[in-house]
């Protein structure tokens, strides 16, 4: 298993261009599969889900191939509906092909999906919303086959605006007949991409970005070319690890908007951030203040998928700050392992009191999901010594080699590779 070794202290600083974003290239991935034809798509980071996605694309009989930042899928001979368990099991999203699968070929097959241990995240949601749209659902153990012979539009209300049911609602009703109405509709950017990019295929959407999409079915769609939008998770990481170490980072061709919550975070605290354009700069200069109570909602609210980092400035900042979490259970996995160098937090149930600390120190961590990988990172980062985080391969589902990136940023940070026993080492 790979580890980080990080050598904590020294103040991030330079430019930097973000990756695209792993929550939209998944779901736009899996969508390509709803037309015959050669799709290509921009801006993918290399990332082990995307390298799922890949493999279980391939798995139905695609081509698939991922040069640079391109990918280029081909899905003419693609008629599988059968997605195996290992493959389904080695993420969340894998969960987004049973749109596609049944839009196209009016039947899926495939299992309970997989992903970070941060709560139960239940699929019910996925499941009604095909339902709405005249699916038959069996689910026997783990197992779960969907059948409909013909998918046809319908109001559909959302109990909680989900990201993953929105967006898999939004590709099954794609060549459904007739108009689907999905209210309560999460309101990511990631499901705007999404729109977008069904939309170059030829789909009718509109919506997105509200808590209101209607998608007028259509006969069939035609490949197209597009590039994802940049990861604003993984932005957000950046800005949170220059203010915490106290540096100097400009981030280039980025969505400032996409970053609102955050921005108005880091400013409460008193992080200078000044924005122009696509690109976003941020001064971590002073110690920062401690913010007074943050709550994690879906989007435009704060995200959860930033909750961990933000903490970590927190934890290093002058005062008392409270850190509420409400989309998932188990997302304070990485308090215990900042406590280990030195963060004074005490978690109560889904709150997390967090009493800043003058500095925190060098420790062996773990990382126990992507995001609080992340923190850890961070926290390595602005730490006094080294920092060992554990477990990388979590860090490695969405940050396109993180060491590289914060290296660039002048971070000191390496990987460490096991030789296996065989005694050949790895690429
Ligand atoms: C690939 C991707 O885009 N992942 C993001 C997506 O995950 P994902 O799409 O899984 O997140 P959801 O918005 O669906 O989940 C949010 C909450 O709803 C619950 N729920 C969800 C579906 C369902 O059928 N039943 C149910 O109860 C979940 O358990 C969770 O508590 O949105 C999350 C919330 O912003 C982010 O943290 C993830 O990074
Ligand atoms: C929770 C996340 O992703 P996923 O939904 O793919 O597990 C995340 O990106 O932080």
């Amino acid at each position: 298993m790979d580890k980080l070794v990080i050598e904590g202290g020294q103040p991030l600083s330079g430019t930097i261009v973000i990756q695209g974003a792993k929550n939209a290239a998944l779901p736009i991935l899996a969508a390509s599969m709803l037309v015959s034809g050669t799709v290509t798509i921009g801006h993918v980071p290399k990332l082990l889900d995307i390298d799922v996605m890949l493999d279980i694309l391939r798995e139905l009989g695609c081509r698939a191939e991922h040069n640079g930042q391109t990918v280029v899928l081909n899905t003419v001979s693609a008629f599988h509906t059968h997605i195996p368990e290992a493959l389904m099991k080695q993420m969340r999203s894998s969960i987004f092909l049973m749109g596609p699968l049944l839009g196209r070929f009016g039947e899926v097959h495939i299992y309970q999906p997989g992903g970070c241990a941060i709560g139960e995240r239940k699929i019910d949601l996925h499941l009604e919303g095909l339902r709405a749209l005249g699916a038959h659902i069996e689910e026997q153990g783990n197992r779960i086959s969907c059948r409909a012979e013909k998918l046809r539009g319908a109001d559909i209300h959302l109990s909680f605006p989900s990201v993953g049911a929105t967006e898999n609602i939004m590709m099954a009703a794609v060549l459904a007949e007739g108009r689907t109405m999905i209210s309560n509709a999460a309101r990511e950017p990631e499901i705007q991409d999404l729109q977008r990019f069904l939309n170059a295929m030829g789909a009718r959407i509109i919506g997105a970005g509200t808590d209101t999409i209607t998608v007028e079915g259509v006969e069939s769609l035609k490949p197209c070319h597009y590039d994802v939008i940049p990861d604003r998770i993984v932005a957000g990481t950046v800005m949170v690890a220059a203010a915490a170490t106290r540096g100097k980072v400009n981030l280039e061709q980025v969505n400032p908007a996409h970053l609102t919550s955050l921005i108005h975070v880091l400013r409460r605290s008193g992080v200078q951030i000044s924005v122009d354009g696509d690109i976003i700069k941020v001064d971590g200069a002073a110690r920062p203040k401690a913010v007074e109570r943050i709550v994690t909602s879906p989007y435009p609210a704060f995200p959860t998928d930033l909750q961990s980092q933000v903490m970590v400035l927190l934890a290093l900042s002058d005062g008392v700050s409270i850190m509420k979490e409400t989309i998932f259970e188990g997302r304070f996995k990485h308090v215990d392992e900042l406590s280990r160098m030195g963060a004074d937090i005490r978690v109560d149930y889904n709150a997390a009191f967090i009493r800043g600390v003058p500095r925190l120190y060098g420790a062996t961590v773990e990382a126990t999901d992507l995001r609080a990988g992340a923190a850890l990172v961070i926290a390595g980062l602005a730490a006094q010594g080294r920092t060992i985080v554990e477990q990388v391969h979590h860090i490695d589902r969405g940050y396109d080699r993180i060491e590289d990136m914060l290296s660039r940023l002048g971070a000191r940070i390496i990987r460490y590779t096991p030789v296996p026993d065989n005694g050949v080492v790895p690429n």
